[in-house]
């Protein structure tokens, strides 16, 4: 069972103040959506978590350790990040690059091991490919692959499933708050309907603030959606699942 705690966190760059002090706590077993409107600061506060970024005020602590007192190894080895862009110095195949993964994540990787994850995570087709020959959704997967391999047991993922295609969207989103249920997983997410669906807990960003943070029922029925989103949403419910889509934009806007 683990903690990540932000507490008042507050990040600066460039002389713009990108959080205004965030606080909330996560622990194991908790899927977690973020969301929020373009620039509301969620890739921000995903690098404060992964400790990518270092906030000038407040404090992140993974249970008893704040982060910032953490070696880039030992965090790297509790706190799994999926970064939203990603490309190697180097051309690479995937093979190589899961094997790299699971290296840094023990310290000494088994015959079998690397096939194992590659064919638990999917990828076994895409193993011999170089990366640059991937496509866009194909980097997704063998991105989260790479990390999930690891086990760590706090995820982190910035909209891990853009460039996917229905099934494989669905596939990873299913993934990566079944990984919540589990360890913990925070995970950006654009499509507000699937975060509504898979996730339990919504972490609702505006100008750098958490300005609603609760159970997926709550943050549903929550007006303050269409404030932050400017539009209107039309909710529906089919037998037990219950859909969110935006209607038309808000004409206060
Ligand atoms: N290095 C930087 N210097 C100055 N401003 C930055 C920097 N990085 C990000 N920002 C700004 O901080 C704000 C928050 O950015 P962030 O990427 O966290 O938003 P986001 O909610 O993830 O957005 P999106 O949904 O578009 O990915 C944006 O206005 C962005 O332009």
């Amino acid at each position: 069972m683990v903690t990540l705690k932000a507490q008042e966190i507050v990040v600066r760059l460039q002389a713009r103040t990108l959080l205004h002090g965030a606080t909330f706590t996560a622990c194991s077993g908790e899927a977690i959506a973020i969301i929020g409107p373009n620039g509301a600061g969620k890739s921000t506060l995903l690098k404060s978590l992964a400790g990518l970024l270092r906030p000038a005020s407040g404090s992140i602590m993974y249970d008893d350790t704040p982060i910032s007192s953490m070696t880039a190894a030992s965090r790297a080895s509790v706190i799994g990040y999926v970064p939203q862009h990603f490309n190697p110095h180097w051309d690479i195949r995937v093979t190589d690059l899961m094997q790299i993964s699971l290296e840094r994540s023990r310290a000494s990787v088994q015959r079998g091991t690397l096939d194992t994850a590659l064919r638990t995570h999917d990828i076994e087709p895409l193993r011999d490919r170089w990366w640059s020959t991937l496509s866009g959704g194909e980097r997704n997967r063998v991105l989260l692959a790479m990390v999930l391999a690891t086990a760590p047991p706090v995820l982190l993922a910035d909209e891990p499933a853009a460039n996917l295609d229905p099934r494989c969207r669905l596939e990873m989103v299913e993934r990566l708050s079944a990984y919540g249920r589990t360890a913990l997983s925070i995970v950006v997410m654009h499509d507000i309907d699937l975060a509504f669906r898979y996730f339990d807990r919504i972490l609702l960003l505006n100008d750098g603030r958490i300005v609603a943070d609760g159970a997926t029922a709550a943050v549903y029925d929550a007006p303050i959606l269409e404030d932050v989103f400017g539009v209107s949403f039309i909710r529906s419910q089919h037998e037990s699942v219950k859909t969110i889509h935006p209607g038309n934009v808000a004409p206060t806007r």
